[in-house]
């Protein structure tokens, strides 16, 4: 289990992530959704170790998150990050190769690269293998940064945003590989998605950010509701179930606009004399 209890964060006086205590089960897809800027890519970047959090703990299979065995942490996590530009002189197989950079010799095992070359067969794109990733579009190289994470084989996976360049198609092959893989290995995985119904799709587990709060978490049928897209994004939605009980979320068009998300900003500046402000 990955575990995190107390999480402060707090940059250039924004609180990014307040009080935050939650876990995350191996074998189970974690999914965090929230407003843009409410602290879900810091949130991972904090769990990387990437960001050092204010106060709390992060810990993971009986190790706690230090700064100083930061490489070791590092270890068993695979990270796509948010960014999916290539700029790099390197053929697609090269690049998925990298996932493995860890174990790497001088030499490559022939199993090695079969293992790649199968990574990109399972998502459809076995036939970019020796194309160049700074010739790919924006699609195809968030599809190859997936398969390279994959290669890590990670313990704990997280993705930010993966599906963000991504068609109708690509978007269920990548998530359906996730889900399958995940259950598969005993993976922890973690991602930030925007779509709603991608979420409740997809979704062991939901943990919804808010102004650096987590402010619900549970399985999508349990949690997704009018009344939370309303107080999450400030939008009027219905919410119905399909056959197997998974929630769809129909946005409805509003014809008017207010401020709430800056206004909601404005309140997270921290004061170094009080605890928060919020
Ligand atoms: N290193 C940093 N120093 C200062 N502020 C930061 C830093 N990293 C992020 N921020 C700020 O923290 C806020 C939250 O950023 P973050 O990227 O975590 O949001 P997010 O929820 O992932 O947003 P989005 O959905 O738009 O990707 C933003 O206002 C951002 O400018």
């Amino acid at each position: 289990m990955l575990q995190v209890t107390h999480l402060n964060v707090v940059l250039d006086e924004l609180v990014l992530a307040k009080n935050m205590s939650f876990t995350l089960e191996p074998g189970k897809v974690n999914v965090i959704i929230g407003p843009n800027g409410t602290g879900k890519s810091t949130l991972l970047k904090t769990l990387f170790g990437d960001i050092q959090a204010k106060s709390g703990e992060i810990s993971f299979a009986n190790q706690t998150l230090q700064r100083k065995q930061l490489s070791q942490w590092r270890k068993q996590f695979g990270y796509m990050p948010q960014d999916i530009r290539l700029d790099v002189e390197l053929s697609v197989l090269e690049v998925v190769l990298l996932g493995q950079l860890n174990t790497l010799g001088f030499r490559l095992d022939d199993t090695v690269i079969e293992e790649a070359l199968t990574a990109l067969d399972k998502i459809g794109l076995l036939h970019l293998a020796n194309r160049d990733v700074n010739k790919l579009s924006g699609g195809q190289c968030q599809m190859i940064l997936f398969a390279q994470a994959l290669m890590r084989k990670p313990k704990i996976l997280m993705l930010d945003e993966p599906v963000s360049a991504l068609d109708l198609h690509f978007q269920h092959v990548l998530l359906d590989h996730l889900d399958t893989q995940t259950k598969q290995q005993d993976w922890i995985t973690v991602m930030v998605l925007h779509d709603l119904n991608l979420a409740a799709q997809y979704a062991d587990n939901l943990l919804v950010l808010k102004d650096g709060q987590l402010i619900a978490s549970g399985h999508p049928s349990d949690i997704l509701n009018p009344a939370l897209v309303k107080a999450v994004y400030n939008v009027d939605a219905d919410v119905t179930k399909d056959a197997s009980g998974v929630p769809f979320v129909r946005t409805i068009r509003r014809h008017t606009t207010t401020s709430t998300h800056v206004e909601n900003t404005k309140q997270r500046v921290f004061n170094p004399t009080a605890e928060f402000l919020i």
